[in-house]
């Protein structure tokens, strides 16, 4: 692996903590590596470094990519996201976390219970906020490590006797929590700051265990993040590397403002800079300088090709989004034909939905891809169901894994379910459990055989959905109308839990961080089209890419429209999208549906992106007919 002057300062230097604070495709990733091959060239231990990334997905690729580079010994690395790491140290210290037998609730699970709570505490009075909204206040509150009330007041734009009664929803859903042992996304990486704030003893403890912390993406860390990686560094060595142009996860409590207060932060701290991008030619890299340029906030980014000249970027507009989707397929079939690889494409789009006709042309052109970011597989109501038995298996009192499972049967509605659930969970061992779950069914056995044969076989969670699958077929097949290409999603539920040694640790991996169906299949390095969402993108990089839907409306999101925080959000969302092609970027727009349709004289168009985008920039083209009669002003596009 070769670097350049800039990276090997930065990947060998003595400092105690560095910033890399680098744009685009200038080798943040490499000099990671380098970075962790360094240390173990140096004689460092392989246990006493830690990478932390944003997605297992990263985390997986740069432990690949580190053990290519250094061999064998580096698989001992910790490497994980930032959930994993913390849970994977309080699971292996429970005492000093106060940590028993908890489920981790995914965040639908933990709208189910914020459901719940709020029903107990408002019933169906419609003027507070719904469930989602409070789960995102709660959540957003947690990590920007803000008293629940301080932000509700601050923020959340409520009036005082409605931010008394979310309050008491919340208390209710932390008490619901606790009865049920549940463990909710947040609390993990609170749970694991607090503990490390609050204790000396604990905090010199695990991060004695040492030397180098790793940070990919520093400028999507939220403020406990923070200040877990300031606990680490009483003891560790921090090297961290960041873009503040690619922060895209303010939504999740991130501000990408912070990496600019790195140094004075942390004691003995310095920041290098990484300018030459390796990725793209220059003309990609003109347009993406050209939108953080315009933009009030100062980047001060400029990226400069090592690659040099290359193709103008393409801008293209369609009367709909199945032109559009049928010329991207059309092009990426004919560079198929003319002997490009399936993988060199990616196709980027803002939302799984803005996605579905080029998805739909995919599939009916038999064209092989993966859909990264899409609906997960975790997240599929059959999926779900399936994963019930096995999380109520693992833990007996689960009893929102219970309803769900019970209530799956026909014949038993949710007030039966519920008096089954509470006996159930009242036990208090899991072998109690199951007898009071053989009465309970009676001569319906079949329910509860399904449990059992989970309980059994624990230790092999691969086999364990084998047979629930074979088990519960009959009840599936009354239940889901395509049963026959839901069942496929089992066998892959299978393949994945193969990889796993136990129930429980399987369903903590996919629950803490759950990947998509068509992500999930096709397996490494197979030569496929990415289908993928910007924010699923980051990190990644192809030879050509589609950036679909660049129309007024989707850049930035009309939700955005009202705050100028998120409009620049939505700004380096598409700076991300840029910055991922290698050879040619393609931006396409159509002007048939939503916001889109709009004139180009509506409001919607006032903070456009592309509106004033200088002509000489790309190569424009119009591809539709005489429904829209392109009159480009001489000097802009837009
Ligand atoms: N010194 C180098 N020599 C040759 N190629 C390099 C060098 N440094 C980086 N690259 C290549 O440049 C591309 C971008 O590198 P990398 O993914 O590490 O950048 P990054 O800064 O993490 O990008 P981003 O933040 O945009 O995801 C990769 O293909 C990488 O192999």
């Amino acid at each position: 692996m070769e670097f350049n002057a800039e990276q090997q300062t930065a990947l060998t230097s003595e400092a105690r903590n560095l910033l890399v604070l680098a744009g685009a495709g200038t080798g943040k990733t490499r000099t990671i590596i380098g970075r962790a091959r360094h240390l173990l060239a140096t004689g460092v231990s392989p246990k006493r470094i830690v990478i932390v990334t944003f997605t297992r997905r990263a985390a997986s690729e740069i432990r690949g990519r580190l053990i290519k580079a250094a061999g064998e010994d580096a698989a001992t690395v910790v490497t994980g996201t930032f959930h994993n790491f913390c849970l994977r140290i309080m699971r292996s210290r429970q005492r000093w976390f106060g940590f028993t037998d908890l489920t981790v609730m995914d965040r639908d699970d933990q709208l189910q219970l914020m459901k719940l709570a709020r029903g107990e505490i408002v019933g169906k009075d419609s003027s507070i906020a719904k469930a989602a909204q409070l789960v995102s206040f709660y959540s957003y509150a947690r990590n920007t490590n803000q008293p629940p009330r301080k932000y509700l007041e601050k923020f959340a734009e409520l009036d005082p006797p409605a931010v008394e009664i979310v309050l008491k929803i919340f208390a209710k859903y932390k008490e619901r929590k606790l009865a049920g042992s549940y463990f909710d996304y947040d609390d993990i990486l609170h749970r694991f700051a607090k503990v490390l704030h609050d204790s000396d003893e604990v905090r010199r403890k695990v991060a004695q265990q040492f030397d180098h912390v790793l940070v990919d993406e520093m400028q999507d860390t939220n403020p406990l993040q923070w200040l877990i990686l300031e606990s680490l560094a009483e003891y560790a060595h921090l090297f961290c590397v960041g873009d503040d142009a690619q922060s895209i996860y303010a939504f999740r409590g991130a501000d990408f403002k912070n990496v600019h207060s790195f140094n004075s932060r942390l004691p003995n701290s310095e920041t290098l800079k990484l300018e030459q991008n390796y990725r793209s030619t220059q003309p990609i890299l003109d347009l993406a300088n050209w939108l953080l340029e315009v933009s009030d906030l100062k980047y001060e980014k400029r990226l400069r090709a090592v690659r040099g000249a290359g193709d103008k970027p393409q801008l293209l507009d369609f009367e709909n989004e199945y032109d559009e989707a049928e010329w991207i397929v059309g092009r990426i079939m004919k560079r198929h034909a003319e002997g490009a690889r399936w993988d060199d494409h990616m196709v980027l789009c803002r939302s799984a939905y803005v996605a579905r006709p080029v998805e739909g042309l995919l599939i009916e052109r038999k064209i092989p891809y993966r859909f990264v970011g899409g609906i997960g597989l975790l997240q599929m109501a059959h999926v779900r169901d399936l994963l019930s038995v096995l999380r109520v298996a693992v833990n007996y009192r689960d009893e929102l894994a219970w309803m769900r499972y019970l209530t799956l049967w026909p014949r038993i509605g949710e007030v039966t379910a519920a008096k089954m659930v509470c006996k159930i969970v009242s036990t208090s061992s899991s072998s109690e459990a199951a007898s009071v779950l053989d009465e309970a069914v009676g001569k319906r056995t079949e329910i509860a055989e399904a449990v059992h044969l989970v309980a059994r076989q624990q230790r092999a969670p691969s086999e364990a959905i084998q047979q629930l699958t074979q088990n519960l077929e009959p009840l599936f097949e009354t239940r889901y109308e395509n049963w026959e290409s839901r069942s496929k999603d089992f066998r892959l539920l299978g393949k994945l839990a193969a990889k796993h040694q136990d129930v429980a640790t399987f369903l903590e991996t996919y629950t803490l961080d759950p990947m998509s169906a068509s992500e999930a299949s096709p397996s490494e390095g197979d030569d496929i089209v990415t289908l993928i969402t910007v924010h699923s993108a980051k990190g990644t990089e192809s030879k050509a890419c589609y950036v679909v839907g660049v129309q007024p409306g989707n850049y930035p999101h009309t939700r955005s429209l009202d705050d100028a925080e998120a409009i620049e959000e939505e700004r380096r969302v598409l700076y991300v999208a840029l910055t991922r092609a290698e050879d040619e970027l393609v931006l396409t727009r159509h002007f048939s549906r939503g916001p889109a349709r709009v004139s180009w004289n509506a409001p919607v168009q006032t903070h456009y992106f592309l509106e004033r985008l200088p002509k000489t920039l790309v190569d424009s083209k119009s591809l539709f007919g005489s429904l829209y009669d392109v009159s480009w002003d001489d000097d802009y596009i837009g």
